[in-house]
């Protein structure tokens, strides 16, 4: 059996136009969609993620501003925007891209960020909406994921979904939204017994450990969907996914390639995010 390999690309073009066609609507009603990206230092890929969201904030037909700050920018400088931006009625969406330097401490700055305009949804009261199942705006890569495995035509529901990885920002939310689809759903990570016995268990396998190649067919159930949530990058400059994307797709059934696969709709899912949050912020029902 060879796996259909899952086009992150095609899916993410799709339910862009799908974005930038709300988007003209709401226009219509006097309403721009408005994200504030925030970068601080120089950061190689950091800053191609930024200008990728910026691009493509021009294809939704949002209006968008991106402060990029000096490496030296103080924890009580990077607040003081976040402030601003909190207040300014133009902004629907604040994102401040990760890592910051080891002088600033993420969690405060996340916690900066009001609620409502929450589009990376790390806010610790998104978080706690999404395990209570309320309303909030949902983390951008673990809701590409649940997307991409839903376009496969897989059914969720009472399948056993096995997530590897228990990071805040990939593994929790991942595992909590799976949950929330009603699969049974095990957190597997670096201190599990017998792995294996629980990976070929799954109907639905994701991935998010940050090693490359690290899971070959030997974890893999036969026709399993297999979500690979990493990016690493190789000595050759070559990228690749925490699966080892030829052996899997002997036996998996549906698999993301990487790159191309669970990447791409990271930045799509965030425009869905601030086209959610300006409805939301503006009284107009999704
Ligand atoms: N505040 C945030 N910071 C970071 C996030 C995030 O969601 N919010 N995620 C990552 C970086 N990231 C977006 O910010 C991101 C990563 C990867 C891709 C992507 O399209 N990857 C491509 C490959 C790109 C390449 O050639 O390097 C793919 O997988 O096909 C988009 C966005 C960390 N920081």
């Amino acid at each position: 059996m060879t796996a259909q390999r899952i086009d992150g690309k095609h899916i993410s073009e799709v339910i862009r136009q799908e974005v930038s066609e709300q988007t003209r609507k709401l226009k219509e009603k006097g309403i721009v969609p408005g994200l504030a990206v925030v970068l601080v230092g120089e950061d190689p890929a950091s800053k191609v993620y930024v200008g990728s969201k910026e691009k493509a904030c021009q294809q939704m037909g949002f209006y968008s501003e991106v402060h990029r700050l000096p490496e030296n920018t103080t924890e009580e400088q990077l607040l003081d925007l976040i402030d601003r931006l909190n207040k300014q009625g133009s902004i629907h969406g604040i994102l401040v891209q990760l890592p910051l330097p080891a002088h600033i401490q993420e969690k405060a700055v996340i916690d900066a960020i009001s609620v409502d305009k929450d589009v990376d949804g790390f806010h610790p009261v998104s978080t706690g909406n999404l395990v209570i199942g309320d309303d909030s705006l949902l983390p951008c890569t673990p809701a590409g994921c649940i997307e991409l495995i839903k376009r496969t035509g897989t059914e969720i529901s009472g399948k056993h979904a096995v997530v590897i990885g228990r990071s805040n920002i990939v593994g929790k939310p991942v595992a909590m939204l799976l949950l929330r689809e009603n699969a049974t759903v095990t957190i597997c990570h670096s201190r599990t017994a017998n792995m294996k016995e629980l990976t070929k268990q799954a109907d639905i396998l994701v991935v998010a450990i940050g090693k490359a190649n690290a899971i070959d067919s030997s974890y893999v159930k036969p026709g399993a969907v297999v979500i690979d949530v990493g990016i690493n990058r190789l000595d050759t400059g070559k990228l690749a996914g925490d699966v080892h994307f030829d052996s899997v797709q002997e036996i998996a059934g549906h698999i993301t390639p990487v790159p191309g696969g669970v990447g791409p709709m990271t930045i799509t899912m965030l425009m869905q995010n601030t086209l959610i949050a300006a409805k939301r912020i503006n009284g107009i029902k999704e």
